[in-house]
């Protein structure tokens, strides 16, 4: 069954200039769609060009979304295009959703996996977050950090993405307590499956079959366009209160069997 997503006001992020890095597929475009649909302006963050041009197309009002080329984990370049996004439109949201670890034991993780997965998923979510910082104090505004379902509880085949989540978990309870005096909110939105185009290759599909099918109570997966309205609930006036937050939307896969229970996934 799918569900019906859209329930916040038509004008619910009107005047909001967001930045949402990955915009170019999966949870990045629905959340980037999603926030120009409620009258938001939004920059894109990515490494191809093409599609965040098409998420472009895809927009509702294609006036109100730009993109920006940049690799997330090249500091100067993120400086640089956070600095020019800033200058042109101010920004009163954050979203660090660009992400992703490959599926292998801890005992399969080289030295350089570690690096690579632990750079996208935490460091580049720092070095972002401190690039928009001056920003996001002037307006007030917020950081949504997409994370992971169950990143409290470990999941088997993801050392290396649940250390760099917790992590992320940590700094975002930490800037919630330093940056409270700037009006600066933020949270942690951790998905359960979510079928992407991220997860068509054999591991993805595994991941799937087992997660979906046996390990999340509600017998579905979580849909982009429910994460992107909750994205857009926690950036308006209603999630004017809640910060420091890790909020799982995933149908109760972290209360479910885990991943713990399913070796077979990555043996
Ligand atoms: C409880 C309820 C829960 C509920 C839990 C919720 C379910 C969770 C489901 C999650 C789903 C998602 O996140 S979906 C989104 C997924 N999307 C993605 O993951 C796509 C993005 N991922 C990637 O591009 C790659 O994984 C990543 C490593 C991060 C990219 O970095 P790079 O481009 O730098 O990668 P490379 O240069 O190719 O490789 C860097 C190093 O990583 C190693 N490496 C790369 N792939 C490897 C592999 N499959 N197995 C081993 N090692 C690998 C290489 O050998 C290199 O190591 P050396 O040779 O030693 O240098
Ligand atoms: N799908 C799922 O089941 C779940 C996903 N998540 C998390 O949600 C987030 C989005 O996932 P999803 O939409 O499925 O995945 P996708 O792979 O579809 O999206 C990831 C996006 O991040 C961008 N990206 C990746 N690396 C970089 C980089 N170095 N610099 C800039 N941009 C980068 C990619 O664009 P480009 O390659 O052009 O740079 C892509 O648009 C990730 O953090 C993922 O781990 C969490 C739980 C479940």
């Amino acid at each position: 069954m799918t569900a019906r997503t859209s329930v916040l006001a038509d004008t619910a992020c009107a005047g909001l200039s967001a930045l949402v890095t990955g915009a170019g597929s999966g949870i990045g475009r629905a959340i980037t769609l999603r926030l120009v649909e409620l009258g938001a302006r939004v920059t894109g963050l990515g490494r191809r060009a093409e599609t965040l041009a098409e998420t472009g197309s895809l927009a509702a009002d294609r006036e109100r979304y730009d993109y920006e080329v940049c690799d997330v984990r090249d500091t100067e370049a993120v400086v640089a295009a956070v600095g020019r996004t800033g200058a042109r439109h101010g920004l009163g949201l954050l979203v660090n959703n660009a992400g992703g670890q490959f599926f292998a034991p801890a005992t399969g993780i080289s030295a350089g996996g570690w690096r690579a997965v632990i750079d996208l998923n935490l460091t580049a979510a720092f070095t972002v977050t401190m690039a928009a910082y001056p920003f996001l104090a002037e307006a007030g505004g917020s950081v949504v950090n997409i994370s992971l379902s169950g990143v409290e509880r470990g999941g088997m085949g993801m050392a290396h993405s649940v250390a760099a989540r917790s992590g992320i978990l940590g700094l975002t309870r930490t800037l919630a307590l330093e940056w409270a005096k700037d009006g600066v909110r933020l949270n942690c939105v951790g998905p359960g499956t979510v079928l992407t185009s991220a997860l068509s290759d054999e591991a993805g599909r595994h991941v799937h079959d087992n997660l979906v099918a046996r390990g999340t109570p509600m017998r579905r997966a979580t849909a982009p366009e429910e994460v992107a309205e909750l994205v857009a609930f926690l950036a308006g006036p209603a999630g004017a209160m809640m910060t420091g937050q890790l909020i799982q939307i995933d149908g109760g896969a972290h209360l479910g069997p885990g991943l713990h229970m399913l070796p077979e996934a990555y043996a």
